[in-house]
């Protein structure tokens, strides 16, 4: 049964991304794996969420499941006021390549196209013009203004992060949804692309949920969200790399995350 519809904080102003009781059951050859354990979460429109918790906890899935990537086993999802149990399989394409923006470590780009190409591409398909001082603005700050010409693969794997970077950002897409964007840069280049983010919600009031394990990126999100065991577990407003540290030792007593 789908849950009737998230009550709203105001009429017309949905969250940028809902989940209600999202649970997802793996069925390991008779052995019942559950990554995801009834989550619900409101994603703020116009904000930066930070999702962190150690290995296995259910990170992805949880994106996976938002994002309309993968279907969760009972509960539902929303991206705006839309829930996608009630999309078809065409509209579910559309909805991931017109109101979405992906940020992940397999880029999806394409190798035969350049980077500008790749770049533009979602607009392109969706019939829309770039603004072109944003486009300037997206490539002068990820370092790419050198590389336009080139195709994928002839950058290195943070190159091509950036690529992917770029893509999502130039569209201003409903919402981002981004799996560790720094995972292969050095920290400067890192830094880069964590301020670009944060200045797309601040000044363009993106919405954008990033995984990642490293404090100091989930530092420059409005919200961290912790998972632990497929379930949330806490929260931190205006978070810093230290009070980010404080609870990830608190969940992950290991040291995993
Ligand atoms: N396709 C699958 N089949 C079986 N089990 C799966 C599958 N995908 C994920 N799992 C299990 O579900 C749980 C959550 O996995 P998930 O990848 O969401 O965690 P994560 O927090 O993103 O981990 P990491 O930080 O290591 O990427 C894990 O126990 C994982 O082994």
């Amino acid at each position: 049964m789908i849950p009737a519809h998230p009550p709203l904080g105001r009429p017309g102003h949905h969250p940028a991304a809902t989940a209600r009781d999202l649970t997802k059951i793996h069925d390991m050859g008779g052995h019942q794996v559950t990554a995801l354990d009834r989550v619900s979460l409101d994603v703020h429109q116009g904000h930066f969420t930070a999702i962190m918790g150690p290995s296995g906890s259910g990170k992805s899935t949880l994106m996976h499941c938002l994002a309309g990537l993968d279907s969760p086993s009972s509960g539902a999802a929303w991206i705006g006021e839309v829930n996608l149990a009630e999309l078809s399989d065409r509209q579910l394409t559309l909805m991931r390549r017109d109101r979405i923006g992906f940020i992940f470590q397999a880029f999806h780009l394409l190798p035969t196209l350049t980077v500008m190409e790749n770049i533009t591409l979602p607009m392109t398909l969706a019939g829309k013009r770039p603004d072109q001082r944003w486009l300037t603005e997206v490539i002068v700050t990820l370092g790419l203004r050198d590389r336009l010409a080139h195709r994928p693969p002839q950058l290195s794997g943070g190159q091509q992060q950036r690529v992917a970077c770029a893509r999502a950002l130039l569209n201003q897409p409903e919402i981002i949804f981004a799996d560790e964007p720094t995972g292969n840069l050095d920290s400067r280049a890192g830094a880069e692309v964590l301020r670009l983010l944060q200045e797309s919600v601040r000044q363009l009031g993106q919405s954008i949920v990033m995984v990642t394990h490293d404090p100091v990126a989930a530092s420059y999100a409005d919200r961290v969200v912790f998972l632990a065991d497929g379930r949330i577990v806490d929260e931190l407003q205006q978070p810093t790399a230290d009070r980010v540290l404080d609870c990830m030792r608190m969940f992950d007593p290991m040291g995993d995350a």
